[in-house]
């Protein structure tokens, strides 16, 4: 070899040796920065960051005293008989008095400088908490302090007592809704008293007569919102829960955000007739004939609407909880769907989630036994599929009952709301379902469903697009029949946990939008 060959040569043993160096170095490098991420970055959930990040992040810590004043403070709000009986029949002492123990129990709710608050038609509350990011649009927590009655009769403890008992308290309220408004102002007081100031500016709306349409409170707030030009980029209220033992063959719990409810229709129906002596009666009275015609409506279910709502992306998500081979029909809707429809419409609840229901609520005819009275009245509480209107559903009803004698009062309706939206942009949604996976690590998954009933956030259609129902709560189908029902409760516990996931919540809207998943994120 010459002297050029063995140059040659060497220079690219050097070459070699170079990029053998070069592979070497880029390969540790890539070793130490995947070292570091890891260390950096525990999991892949912790990847995608919500709210304010490491110092500044407040801990949901509460000392014993704390937690001692909170449990007390719902008592007391338990003990004030709020109750709505109908639109024009509402304890407004006891509202008053609610009002009353909120700036007792929150001082700094009402003494913050950043924080405005306004009396809505006299007992509806309105706070305003300024956050130091302009740019980012507000948002709000609602709920409701009006409850329905409940009689002594039958419950284990006064249903205004806020009796403790086995790591409970018990009365009207604890679930629906009281709970709520009261965990979201002890959530933002703790926070106050640790100097928190939000970035993004939020309300906090507390309505007086949910439980009797809300026409006062929730619609009046709303009005006054949109009379100053707000936009809220959500909303959370009542109607979706962690559902506990919901779904033969789920054993986890799972949670609902509901991102939708149904529509109502109260209707009257009615039926004339000739009067007379019931010794010489017709062949048909007006009561016989309305009877007819609303077992008819009882015994003729509304088309089920499986598939044109929330209800199959809610099976679809829930499919994988499933075992074998329930899993597989459950994620194979495309084929299975018939099938699956007509196995949820075997329970009541996931009945209501899928077609629109007709209950008989009141019935009224007659005055004296031996009178065949003139007219016979019915009325029917009808709930609507988020896929039908008011018009649609009325024109079905009178198909069913197929009689000319019937005659048709629309006493109230109103539309289903729209599918607020829940994809991976979706601000709200996803804020909660982040949320859920912080303080409720036991849930399974998080899925989308329909609010069989109506909540106040329906009057907020006109300001926001982000309407959604979920309470930090978990229910099993015993304490879901509570509500409104028997022996109303909340374990202690429970309540805790809902003051920490607002707590949670707040600081985690921090944040300018849903942050962008840097690498496979689990899903919930
Ligand atoms: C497969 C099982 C899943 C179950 C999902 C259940 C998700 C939650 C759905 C509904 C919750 C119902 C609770 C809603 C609260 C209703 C409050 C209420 O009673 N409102 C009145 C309003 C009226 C204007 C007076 C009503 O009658 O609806
Ligand atoms: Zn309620
Ligand atoms: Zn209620």
């Amino acid at each position: 070899m010459d002297h050029r060959g063995a140059a040659v040569k060497e220079g690219l043993s050097v070459g070699v040796r170079a990029l053998a160096m070069g592979v070497m170095g880029t390969v540790l490098a890539l070793v130490a920065v995947l070292l570091l991420r890891a260390a950096t970055f525990p999991g892949p959930e912790e990847l995608q960051r919500w709210g304010r990040p490491g110092a500044s992040r407040i801990p949901a810590q509460f000392s014993e005293a704390e937690l001692t004043a909170m449990k007390e403070a719902l008592k007391e709000a338990i003990r004030i008989p709020t109750v709505a009986f109908s639109s024009e029949n509402i304890n407004t002492t006891a509202l008053t008095e609610f009002g009353e123990h909120l700036r007792k129990v929150f001082p700094s709710m009402f003494s913050t400088s950043f924080i405005q608050h306004e009396i809505v038609e006299e007992y509806s509350h309105l706070f305003t908490i300024r956050g130091s990011n302009p740019k980012l649009e507000p948002y709000m927590l609602l709920s409701h302090m009006d409850v329905v009655p409940a009689s002594d009769d039958d419950w284990e403890v006064p249903p205004f007592s806020g009796l403790e008992r086995d790591g409970f308290i018990y009365g009207r309220g604890t679930l629906d809704n009281k709970n709520s408004a009261m965990a979201i102002l002890q959530a933002m007081e703790l926070l106050l008293r640790r100097n928190y100031v939000p970035q993004r500016s939020f309300y906090i709306s507390l309505g007086h007569d949910e439980e009797v349409s809300g026409k006062h409170g929730a619609q009046k707030v709303a009005a006054l919102l949109k009379s100053r030009g707000v936009r809220l980029s959500f909303i959370i209220d009542e109607g979706g829960y962690i559902m506990n033992d919901f779904l033969a063959g789920i054993k986890k719990p799972f949670a609902v955000i509901s991102v939708s409810e149904k529509g109502s229709m109260n209707l009257k129906l009615q039926v004339d007739s000739t009067p007379g002596h019931s010794s010489i009666p017709l062949k048909e009275t007006s009561i016989g004939i309305l009877a007819a015609a609303i077992s008819r409506l009882e015994q003729t279910p509304m088309p089920n609407m499986f598939g044109y709502g929330t209800e199959k992306s809610m099976i679809e998500q829930l499919a994988g909880q499933f075992g074998f081979p329930l899993n597989i029909v459950f994620s194979n809707l495309w084929i299975f769907g018939p099938i699956v429809s007509r196995i949820l419409e075997k329970s009541r609840v996931s009945n209501a989630m899928m077609r629109t229901t007709v209950a008989l609520t009141m019935f009224n005819a007659g005055i004296k036994v031996n009178v065949i009275p003139p007219t016979a009245q019915a009325t029917v509480n009808i709930r609507i599929h988020p896929s039908q209107t008011v018009p649609e559903v009325l024109d079905i009803i009178q198909n069913i009952v197929a009689d000319d004698r019937v005659q048709y009062h629309v006493l109230n309706a109103f539309n289903p709301l729209p599918l607020s939206p829940y994809d991976q942009e979706a601000f709200g949604y996803q804020l909660l379902r982040r949320t859920i996976r912080d303080v409720f690590p036991e849930v399974s998954v998080v899925v989308p469903g329909v609010c069989v009933g109506n909540t106040d956030v329906r009057h907020y259609a006109n300001i926001s697009t982000g309407l959604y129902r979920f309470n930090p709560v978990s229910l099993s189908p015993e304490s879901f029949k509570s509500v409104h029902g028997l022996n109303e409760r909340i374990s202690i516990q429970a309540y805790e946990t809902q003051v920490m996931f607002l707590f949670e919540l707040i600081q985690n809207a921090d944040i300018e939008k849903v942050p962008e998943p840097h690498s496979a994120v689990h899903e919930l």
